[in-house]
């Protein structure tokens, strides 16, 4: 039987499948296979899948797929955990230059950790007093709440990504709390999982970037529920920002072989949902 390799990575417990696609053997238009082996229960289990490619110009390529099967713009903790993966496997040395969703990046695994850095960010809509939306790669609202543990992130998260101003093509949505001078908490409704993930490195970006216009100060700790993630900036002005990095762990969990079968290839429906 067919099968492809693979292995599991996860950063803050946002969790990625990765394949070495320098090869360009992966079925890569096959959206079914793809959310099939990121349902969890059913499948691998992952918030989304990463292609490792060669790139002309860069160590390699990565293409992200939300665990819906489609592709997905920039994934910043995925980025942090191909890093991790193409590190492992002497695809790149410590330093890197890859290239992604939204251009080239440099990134540097540090131990377990890897620093990512992100493109400047130009821009940031005031939506609400206590919201606001911006792109880091990837859209993102983010929304000061008071007690963010009881916050109703799933239901809350998906009204504001299935609405107005957003639409079809949504964003992911963040909630946030501060929790001391340099600390913020974190919770994310994530577009293409459509659920909440236990971290989002864009997002935790976004949070920090809108914390800044509060006052608060680089670095900035992000505590996402499945762990911390650390976010580096310059504020040029109330809406450019520069310099700016995501650090934080890039884990490898384990590897395996999935069947390429018709069987494997659909994610069953739910009887009752
Ligand atoms: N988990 C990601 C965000 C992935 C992008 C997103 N779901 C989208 O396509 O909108 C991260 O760590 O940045």
């Amino acid at each position: 039987m067919n099968t492809i390799s693979f292995e599991k990575y996860q950063g803050a417990g946002n969790d990625f499948i990765i394949i070495d696609n320098r090869t360009g053997h992966f079925p890569k238009q096959n959206a079914r296979l793809i959310a099939a082996m990121c349902r969890r229960r059913f499948g691998v289990g992952a918030d989304g899948l990463i292609l490792i490619e060669q790139a002309p110009q860069a160590h390699f390529k990565m293409i992200y797929f939300n665990a819906d099967g489609y592709e997905g713009s920039l994934c910043g903790n995925g980025a942090r955990c191909a890093v991790a993966f193409a590190h492992k496997h002497g695809i790149c040395p410590q330093s890197v230059v890859f290239e992604a969703y939204d251009g080239m990046h440099e990134a540097k695994v540090l131990g377990k950790e890897v620093k990512l850095k992100m493109q400047d960010v130009r821009g940031i809509e005031q939506m609400a007093t206590d919201a606001c939306f911006l792109d880091t790669g990837s859209p993102h609202y983010v929304q000061w709440v008071h007690n963010l543990p009881a916050f109703p992130v799933l239901q809350e998260g998906r009204r504001i990504r299935y609405g107005e101003p957003f639409g079809q093509k949504g964003t992911n949505v963040n909630f946030i709390e501060q929790k001391d001078n340099n600390t913020i908490a974190i919770r994310t409704y994530e577009r293409g999982v459509e659920d909440e993930t236990y971290a989002c490195g864009t997002g935790a970006t976004a949070a920090a970037l809108v914390a800044a216009l509060r006052g608060m100060t680089s670095p900035l700790r992000v505590e996402a529920l499945g762990g911390t993630l650390t976010v580096y900036f310059h504020r040029q002005n109330s809406e450019h920002f520069t310099d700016i990095y995501l650090q934080g762990p890039a884990t490898f969990v384990f590897s395996g072989e999935y069947p390429l079968s018709t069987d494997t290839m659909a994610a069953p429906p739910l009887h009752f949902h």
